[in-house]
């Protein structure tokens, strides 16, 4: 936002003096709070941007100090549980409007953002009933400003599609992981030293906030068991065919998930953001 000079003034709250510190330090924020409740004093705009699971104190903690006619919104990666959470908060007059930039890396806290990080990313907007057209549009511009693209969904559609490309993803990285971690035990590091590029790519993923994620997957438990459901049943499809030695079987769904691969770098969704500990991008 600072970057791309769509704010007067940025505010901040965080509950650590070190954090705040380092907000300032670095121009994160102009001016940053011990309470958010002093923080969102005379804010046009709020943005949640704690765990899924505390939104819907934090958004207790500030009801009473939002200003009427101010815009609400959240980054959560889960919809329809903050939606739960957050709107029985929401005084009369101020307009919640729920959001989610498809965008991040497994780093955390103010030192983990930059300010390319949302070009030419998603950002999801899933408007309540009832909310008037103009913070949404406001909410829109402040995205596309920040140079994503964005679209709106209702919840429940979103946290399925969420379920598919971020949440069972990330659940199965942290299970191969797991299971890796498992096998050093039986390999004496082994697992570590011969590291290829696939796996490290999974220890990325698996490295992510803890936090966060076992408040995706409470929140998100419906979805996700849907996804995993299907995902078993296909990886027992594809244990058989290696079992019964179905060459066949193996390549044709090969051929079908490197298309998908191939879809989404041409449609410039891959990414070129600055190397915070990602590992390289194989195309
Ligand atoms: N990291 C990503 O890739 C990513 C991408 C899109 C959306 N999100 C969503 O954004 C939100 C924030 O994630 P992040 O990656 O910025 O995490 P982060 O760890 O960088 O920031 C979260 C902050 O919330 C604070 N916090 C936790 N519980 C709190 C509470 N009860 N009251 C006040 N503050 C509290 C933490 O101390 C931390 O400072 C989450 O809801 C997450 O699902 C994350
Ligand atoms: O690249 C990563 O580290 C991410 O996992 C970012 C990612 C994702 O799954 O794409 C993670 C959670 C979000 O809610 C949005 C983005």
């Amino acid at each position: 936002m600072r970057a791309a000079g769509l704010a007067g003034e940025i505010v901040g709250h965080a509950r650590t003096e070190e954090t705040r510190r380092t907000a300032l330090e670095i121009g994160l924020c102009d001016q940053v709070y011990e309470t958010a409740a002093e923080a969102v004093r005379g804010a046009d705009l709020v943005v949640l941007c704690v765990p899924v699971g505390a939104m819907g104190e934090v958004a207790r903690d500030i009801a009473p100090f939002l200003e009427p006619g101010a815009t609400l919104t959240d980054v959560g990666s889960v919809k329809q549980a903050v939606i739960e959470a957050v709107a029985p908060h929401v005084p009369v007059g101020v307009h919640f409007v729920p959001g989610h930039p498809l965008a991040g890396t497994e780093h955390s806290g103010p030192r983990a953002g930059f300010a390319t990080l949302f070009q030419n990313r998603w950002c999801l907007l899933v408007p309540v009933d009832g909310t008037p057209p103009e913070p949404v549009a406001r909410l829109r511009r402040l995205w596309e400003g920040m140079g994503a693209n964005v679209d709106e969904m209702d919840a429940a559609h979103h946290d399925l599609v969420l379920a598919v490309t971020s949440h069972t993803p990330h659940l199965i990285a942290y299970t191969m992981v797991g299971v890796a971690d498992d096998l050093r035990r039986v390999t004496d590091s082994e697992v570590i030293k011969y590291s290829a590029a696939g796996f490290r790519d999974f220890t990325r993923i698996a490295a992510s906030d803890p936090t966060m994620w076992r408040d995706v997957f409470l929140t998100n438990k419906d979805a996700t068991l849907e996804i995993l459901g299907r995902f078993t049943e296909e990886l027992f499809a594809l244990q058989r065919a290696i079992r019964r030695g179905d060459g066949d079987h193996l390549h044709a769904y090969f051929t079908r998930t490197r298309a998908i691969r191939r879809g989404i770098i041409d449609a410039g969704q891959d990414t070129d953001a600055p190397d915070f500990g990602r590992t390289k991008v194989h195309r």
